[in-house]
């Protein structure tokens, strides 16, 4: 059977801004199965990352349900938050967020030192699949964008978490080293039928994606 991995029932989610009560999502549905794989698209200010945040756990919503593996989050406690996005939560951002005082080889380590695993032949096949093999005692600060970025998804992706979400991931590079890094982040996905939801606002990276939700007034439109 199909799992659901995301599932958004009515969720709402407001700001207040100088007093001034903000909606940004409205009563939004959704439903995410497994292996599904998501291009989020939306003007600036319409919630993209706001939904992200829902989803890991970072923002509340101010009324709905929202569904992570089957489950209700609603009395999910901090501890409950931290295990689902420390074993099942894989995070790829714009910036790259990588960890500048290791290596290659720790940044890839640090999910799996998380959840008690050892380096196992996983690991070795994301490292090749990205070319990271000459790098991995490099440290990360000295490696190119694209590189650094192809770091961010063998650790985003070394636990085999169940969900990928993925800021902007190819914002900071050239058009060649996004689509190389776009197709590598499929690809890899894919192999272990990880769902992912993009957000981004290029064309061509979305064209990877299976499946389109564009965001305006709170709403999700497919
Ligand atoms: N913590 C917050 N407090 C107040 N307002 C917020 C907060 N987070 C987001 N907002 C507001 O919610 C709206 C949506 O923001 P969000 O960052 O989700 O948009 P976005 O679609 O990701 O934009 P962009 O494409 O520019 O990154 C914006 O008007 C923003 O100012």
């Amino acid at each position: 059977m199909t799992e659901q991995i995301v599932q958004l029932q009515g969720i709402t989610k407001e700001f207040i801004d100088g007093g001034v009560s903000h909606r940004v999502l409205d009563r939004l549905d959704l439903l995410l199965t497994q292996g599904d794989t998501i291009a989020l698209t939306g003007a600036s200010g319409s919630g993209k990352s706001t939904l992200l945040n829902l989803i890991a756990g970072f923002e509340r919503p101010d009324a709905g349900s929202l569904s992570l593996l089957s489950e209700i989050t609603t009395s999910w406690s901090d501890n409950l938050w931290s295990h689902f996005r420390r074993v099942s939560l894989g995070v790829v951002f714009q910036q790259f967020n990588l960890l500048t005082p290791l290596n290659v080889e720790d940044n890839i380590a640090f999910p799996l030192r998380l959840n008690g695993l050892d380096w196992n032949s996983w690991c070795d096949h994301l490292v090749d699949s990205l070319g990271l093999r000459p790098l991995l005692k490099r440290h990360v600060e000295t490696l190119s964008g694209g590189q650094q970025q192809r770091v961010a998804i063998a650790r985003a992706l070394a636990h085999k978490p169940r969900l990928l979400l993925a800021d902007e991931p190819t914002g900071n590079l050239d058009q060649l080293a996004s689509l190389e890094v776009m197709k590598l982040l499929c690809e890899l996905a894919a192999e272990q039928d990880t769902s992912i939801i993009m957000v981004t606002h290029s064309m061509e990276c979305a064209q990877f994606m299976q499946r389109r939700w564009h965001l305006n007034n709170g709403q999700i439109h497919e």
